[in-house]
């Protein structure tokens, strides 16, 4: 979620009240789309419910009508959907405790969003909300699907009925937001005149659901009855087959496939002129960089103060925006480095920008066409109410090995980051179920993966994008079977029991915006440039000083000037062999030569601990630095290809592709995740147990892969 609009998150000291509006209502009513419209904000919202699980907060004003008056100040609080008072999971439980005054106190205003295309349903929960007594407003969006499908609704009668003022709005178009604005604020002006009593509800005895229920059902068909008119039951009745196909067992699962291998399709399709022309952008950053960096001592102490500025700056930003609370440490860091840095000889320092900063910030950010239109598709495919008949065709098999249905929707989020996938099990209610989850999510494909799949990938299929999208999506299944089998073996063993099933609501289809598909992906790309602006960085530099020092001997070198074979290109290869990322990747031989890792493949191993991305800059810095003097302007991939081992054959072999790229689907090479599980689980233990697991997984499919294929003849 990130702020859009200036006045959102407003400081509470320039509002002279601040009442707490509660935005409540049914699952996928769109009561986070209207958060977002009210306050410009960007959280997340899916045409599939449960997609909001925690409260969420924005202080803003609200418009008087009286122009001379200054706006009033709410605390907007957007709600987990809910369908009745009495809740059946946490997020409900979090929705009806702030309905019911008792986490965040008695609320000024209820907004209560109903779904315009499906109000029978939606008045059973409202029934219950007018019934707390609280001053109420109740909003009617999506009342643009609503038209659209013939459906009248007289505002005035219903709100007669309901006994509350009604508005209608459309979330998406900006519709009624301004009469919702003058509503809201009279509801406010007169509760602060005389404050509503809220009504206490009373506890439920076993016996009077039945009635109660049987009551408030009939109260709802006859508010509709008296108030809508027109198309009443337009939902999805002409979809019908259409959600047979998608949810049937094998079809479904075939259609699953297929959409997903034409999203993979149109990524490499559509990727390759953007990623071209970051990489030319960058080649002639570098040449301009090369060309101004000073040759003489006092022109460097011009120039270090001001890239150490930048790169402080940077680093400090970083820092701040990733919300990694140890700014002041981070500034530290940047302090200390810079200091490093100043001490620098000038041909260390030009070797710093060009390969460590320029080069490993250009290794990562080549990619972001790529994470760009995945998740513009994903949206697209989420806001359409697709994912949710994904969901279907995935618990048949997700509850087979033992996951709980609701895992799907945390599995979803995992496919940007494991982060907020391990943070969404919250709305599981089992622990064992969720500790299940928590231990497999990291094997889906994140976005952090998405460089080093492109890179395999690009040097396998070069520019064919079908089969690019086959390595893709095999990639992907690899990583689900494996979080499926990995559940399946820990439900038989350590975390047995029974997985309880998915109930979810299959939402009508809509119109995907392109506006939500927009903001989704700018969103991410935002989040991928700021990792690569700070911690990528980071380990860049970390990584180039590690790939540098310490340096040949003046004799080694005197002798290899004296050599007769002498090219640039060889003196700079025996200086990396001689540095410590050098002799760490070599000290690995043993253990990673049955993947077929050579040991500059090693170094990216050990150096994407913290992140897998990094292999992707640390392959380009290490090549890139072992191949001093040779085509500088050439791509990454361009030149792992023309990488050779010592008999002369290639680096990148079939066999060693599909290694690599193995062992990435599967490692658990995050170390972010890790504290995120710790911090789930309560324990250090099923962090480390995740971390153990998942490593020894991929080192030996990663093994297998390699040996095989070596055996088939694709080493060479
Ligand atoms: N046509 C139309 N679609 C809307 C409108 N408001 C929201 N939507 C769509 O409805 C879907 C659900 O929206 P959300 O805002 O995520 O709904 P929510 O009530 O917050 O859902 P939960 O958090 O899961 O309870 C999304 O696909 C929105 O794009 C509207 O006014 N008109
Ligand atoms: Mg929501």
């Amino acid at each position: 979620m990130s702020p859009a609009a200036p006045h959102s998150a407003a400081p509470q000291a320039c509002a002279p009240t601040t009442d707490i509006v509660l935005l409540a209502g049914n699952p996928n009513t769109g009561k986070t789309s209207l958060f977002n419209a009210l306050s410009g904000m960007r959280a997340k919202t899916a045409n599939y419910p449960g997609i909001t699980v925690d409260l969420r907060k924005v202080t803003m004003p609200i418009a008087s009508p009286d122009q001379s008056q200054p706006p009033t100040f709410i605390d907007l609080i957007d709600l987990p959907g809910l369908y009745s008072l009495e809740p059946t999971s946490p997020e409900e439980t979090v929705s009806s405790e702030a309905l019911q005054g008792r986490r965040l106190g008695t609320p000024a205003a209820v907004v209560l969003v109903l779904d315009a295309t499906n109000l029978s349903r939606n008045l059973l929960l409202a029934n219950e909300v007018l019934q707390l007594g609280l001053p109420t407003l109740a909003v009617l969006n999506m009342i643009d699907s609503a038209e659209s499908s013939g459906i009248e609704i007289d505002q005035e009668k219903l709100s007669k009925q309901m006994e509350c003022p009604v508005v209608a709005v459309s979330a998406r178009t900006g519709f009624g937001l301004d009469k919702f604005h003058r509503e809201l604020d009279a509801l406010l002006a007169k509760n602060r005149a005389t404050p509503a009593l809220p009504i206490a509800r009373p506890s439920c005895s076993v016996g009077c659901t039945g009635c109660r229920y049987a009551a408030t059902f009939d109260w709802s068909e006859s508010v509709v009855a008296q108030s809508v008119s027109g198309n009443r039951e337009p939902r999805n009745e002409n979809y019908e087959w259409i959600d047979r196909i998608l949810t049937a067992p094998l079809v479904g699962t075939l259609s699953l496939l297929a959409i997903m291998l034409s999203v993979f399709f149109l990524i490499f399709s559509l990727a390759d002129i953007p990623m071209s022309a970051i990489e030319s952008g960058f080649g002639w950053i570098s040449d301009r960089v090369d060309g101004i960096i000073p040759t003489e001592t006092v022109h460097k102490a011009l120039w270090i103060p001001l890239i150490t500025a930048i790169g402080m700056a940077t680093f400090a930003m970083g820092y701040r925006l990733a919300e990694i609370r140890w700014g002041k440490r981070a500034i530290g860091v940047a302090v200390v480095t810079s200091l490093l840095i100043a001490l620098l000889p000038l041909e260390d320092f030009r070797s710093l920008i060009l390969h460590g900063v320029i080069g490993g910030i250009a290794g990562v950010v080549v990619f972001l066409p790529q994470i760009c239109i995945l998740f513009f598709f994903i949206t697209i495919l989420e806001d359409s109410g697709y994912m949710a008949r994904a969901a279907f065709v995935m618990e048949r098999i997700m509850r087979r090995v033992g996951l709980p249905g609701k895992a799907f929707v945390p599995m979803l989020s995992a496919h940007a980051c494991a982060i907020p996938g391990i943070m969404a099990t919250r709305t599981i209610e089992n622990w064992r179920d969720r500790l299940v989850t928590i231990l497999v999510l990291p094997l889906l494909t994140c976005s952090a993966r998405l460089p080093v799949y492109a890179m395999i990938s690009a040097l396998l299929f070069g520019a064919n994008p079908l089969l690019a999208a086959l390595t893709f999506a095999g990639a992907y299944m690899l990583g689900l079977g494996a979080a499926l089998l990995s559940a399946w073996c820990l439900k038989k063993t350590i975390i047995a029991g029974e997985a309880a099933p998915l109930v979810i609501e299959l939402p009508p289809y809509r119109m995907p915006t392109l506006r939500n598909a927009f903001f989704t992906t700018l969103d991410r790309a935002s989040v991928f440039l700021r990792n690569a602006g700070s911690i990528i960085l980071l380990i860049s530099v970390i990584l180039w000083a590690m790939a540098t020092y310490p340096k040949l001997p003046e004799s080694a070198v005197a002798q290899q000037n004296d050599s007769a074979e002498l090219d640039s290109g060889s003196l700079a290869q025996q200086s990396l062999e001689y540095s410590i990322a050098g002799r760490t990747g070599k000290a690995l031989e043993p253990i990673f030569s049955p993947l077929g890792f050579d040991w500059k493949i090693n170094v990216g191993v050990v150096s994407s601990f913290a992140a897998r991305e990094v292999l992707v800059s640390t392959l380009s810095i290490v090549y890139g630095m072992g191949e001093e003097g040779a085509d500088d302007e050439a791509g990454l991939v361009e030149k792992l290809r023309r990488q050779k081992r010592a008999d002369g054959s290639p680096v990148f072999t079939t066999a060693v592709c599909f290694s690599v790229l193995v062992f990435y689907v599967l490692a658990m090479q995050c170390l972010p995740t890790q504290a995120i599980t710790k911090r789930e689980t309560g324990s250090w233990k099923w962090a480390i147990f995740q971390l153990v697991y998942m490593t020894v997984m991929a080192y030996v499919a990663a093994m297998i892969t390699f040996q095989s294929l070596a055996a088939l003849g694709f080493n060479a």
